[in-house]
């Protein structure tokens, strides 16, 4: 498979309701700018590439939802940002004076290393303005952080903005980016690509006439093949995909592809803190928190190779269709 890009990294979106966080993204990724306001439900995403320092790099930008009652969901999605634009309303006092609230929020719950820019939006509406560009300023020095008036009406400044978000994100991440492991990619490179070996073991959900294939066995290697074919799902069975060999996914022997999900995506996101509930189940050593709990946790991998999301044993497998018919709109798109 060839590679896409030298390193992914993630931008979380933070400010209050209607600041222009949407607006913003679109502008950045697709240069268009629609003025009607659909509050964004809990969160989503956009990616772009962009190449800085000879590095093309992978940008996935979550765009939050302002609104207070999705605040539990948004805060799950600070631990895994590398970089933070905070974003205010120039017109809108209360969204400046609210920056508060937001950046002490991302000092409890996102990594100590993330980076982060502030932004004061619709700089297009002079006319409007309630908070002077020199207040914005001061702000952000006072955060340490720069500071950009954008306009997503007018391009003003967008493209600067997240540019500098990801080239501060890169600067601070240099040493392992020259360490770099990169993508997906790059594993199943280094380990031979397509005739080595790494895991199946899928949670049964009842799907083996759709589109999507789960399934559990616990059999040898050598029986998996007739197991699907003559007993689940049975009738003659016979998968258009490829099922490779079972591996170890913890331990001293963890596959090297599980050792860059669990690194990636240390924890489910549906349920961060709990590993296993009963040590004497733990038959694998050395022990480590973020290790795959028994039974089933389940990753999933974006269309370019990128870790997306670790669903907890407890998630119903089902469940998961809205994430993967997401991730195939933009395999699509
Ligand atoms: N004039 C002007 N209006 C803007 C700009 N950016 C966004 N808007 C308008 O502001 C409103 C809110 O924009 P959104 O992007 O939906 O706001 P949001 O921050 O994503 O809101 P939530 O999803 O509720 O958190 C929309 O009506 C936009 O048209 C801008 O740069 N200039």
């Amino acid at each position: 498979m060839a590679k896409q890009y030298d390193v992914l990294f993630r931008l979380l979106m933070l400010g209050d309701s209607g600041v222009g966080k949407t607006c913003m993204l679109r502008r950045f990724t697709e240069s268009e700018f629609d003025p009607s306001h659909i509050s964004t439900i809990g969160v989503d995403f956009k990616m772009k590439t962009l190449e800085i320092d000879g590095v093309k790099v992978r940008v996935q930008i979550w765009d939050t939802a302002g609104q207070e009652r999705y605040q539990t969901i948004t805060k799950q999605y600070y631990r895994r940002a590398q970089g933070i634009i905070f974003v205010y309303d120039i017109t809108n006092r209360p969204s400046f004076q609210h920056l508060a609230k937001w950046a002490s929020d991302v000092d409890e719950f996102a990594p100590n290393m993330v980076q982060r820019i502030l932004v004061g939006n619709k700089s297009d509406e002079e006319l409007r303005r309630q908070v002077t560009t020199e207040q914005g300023s001061k702000l952000a020095e006072a955060y340490g952080m720069e500071f950009f008036e954008t306009s997503a009406a007018t391009s003003n400044n967008i493209s600067e903005s997240f540019t500098r978000a990801a080239e501060l994100v890169l600067q601070a991440h240099k040493r392992d980016v020259d360490n770099l492991l990169g993508s997906l990619d790059d594993y199943l490179e280094k380990e031979g690509s397509t005739d080595h070996t790494f895991a199946v073991e899928y949670e049964t959900a009842g799907q083996y006439e759709n589109e999507y294939c789960f399934f559990q066995e616990n059999c040898s290697n050598g029986e998996i093949m007739n197991c699907l074919q003559h007993v689940r799902p049975g009738s003659g069975f016979q998968p258009n995909f490829t099922i490779f060999e079972k591996c170890d996914v913890n331990g001293t022997n963890t596959h090297p592809v599980f050792a860059y999900l669990k690194d990636k995506l240390p924890y489910p996101d549906d349920d961060p803190s709990s590993l296993m509930q009963d040590p004497k189940f733990l038959i694998w050593s050395p022990i480590n928190r973020t290790d795959v709990s028994w039974n089933f946790e389940k990753f999933i991998v974006g269309p370019e190779g990128e870790p997306f999301k670790r669903y907890s044993k407890k998630f119903p497998t089902i469940d998961i269709e809205p994430d993967i018919q997401r991730l195939l709109r933009l395999t699509k798109s």
